[in-house]
């Protein structure tokens, strides 16, 4: 099986508003596919429901030939959300170390995932004392310590510097080639270049699949800035005609 997620007609409401309205796509396995679309579109709604903490209303969600959120995806699926997830009150080490141990790795693979998030010189460091881009890292350093099958980010390079940013992105691309398949969100369009695929959602529609190369075709532009804006006016003409 080629696809690492299969997602059908996906309906999902959170509070009043039904933020995905019958939303599908395929992600293929061994690939970076990113995840665009202005603030509210419903992208952090569907890595949730990728992950499986997300209730939905209607639809199938699939990732790994099995439905979202069930028992055999427990350890195959690496998520980082928005807010870092890791103990403030503990090192970098010791929150990699941590959780490497829940799944019965050893330091070695807690350190190797600190080295790659570019965090080795304060891997001695509490948590509470990094600034708001290393305390993402560390946070980043637990997600990746299993070498999950499936990483889902959430915004992994806000407030990163263009060094730094750039060698996650290696590191991401590098996860790929080994196999992973990698989801993410970004707001950056140089990063969107970095990735196999695109997937750009505007108000829980999708309204591009395809390469950067494919968006930029498809826009008429050679800008994935400009290509975007032209996407998105063009499906408000047709929604409006
Ligand atoms: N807990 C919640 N209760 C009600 N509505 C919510 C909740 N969380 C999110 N929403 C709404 O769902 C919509 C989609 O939110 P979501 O977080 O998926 O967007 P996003 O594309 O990830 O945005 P951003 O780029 O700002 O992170 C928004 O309109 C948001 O207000």
């Amino acid at each position: 099986m080629s696809e690492a997620i299969e997602v059908r007609d996906l309906v999902v409401r959170r509070g009043k508003k039904t933020v995905l309205d019958g939303f599908s796509c395929v992600i293929p396995r061994g690939s970076v596919t990113g995840l665009l679309g202005p603030s509210g579109s419903g992208k952090t709604t569907l890595m949730r429901a990728v992950v499986g903490v997300q209730i939905v209303a209607s639809g199938t969600v699939t990732v790994l030939g099995h439905p979202a959120g069930s028992t055999p995806l427990r350890r195959r699926i690496g998520y980082l959300t928005q807010a870092p997830s890791v103990y403030a009150d503990l090192t970098v080490a010791e929150n990699a170390r941590y959780f490497a141990s829940l799944y019965g790795l050893k330091a070695a693979a807690a350190d190797e995932a600190v080295e790659a998030v570019g965090l080795t010189a304060a891997r001695g460091q509490l948590v509470a004392n990094l600034s708001g881009g290393q305390r993402s890292r560390a946070s980043l350093a637990c997600a990746i310590v299993s070498r999950p099958e499936l990483l889902v980010l959430d915004e992994p390079t806000v407030g990163q510097d263009p060094v730094l940013r750039d060698e996650l992105w290696d590191h991401f691309r590098r996860l790929a080639a080994d196999g992973a398949t990698v989801l993410v969100s970004s707001h950056v369009m140089d990063e969107a270049n970095r990735c196999d695929r695109l997937l750009l959602i505007r108000e829980g529609a999708l309204i591009a699949d395809d390469t950067p190369a494919g968006v930029k075709a498809a826009a008429g532009v050679d800008d994935l800035d400009q290509a975007f804006l032209n996407l998105i006016r063009r499906q408000e003409e047709e929604v409006a005609a």
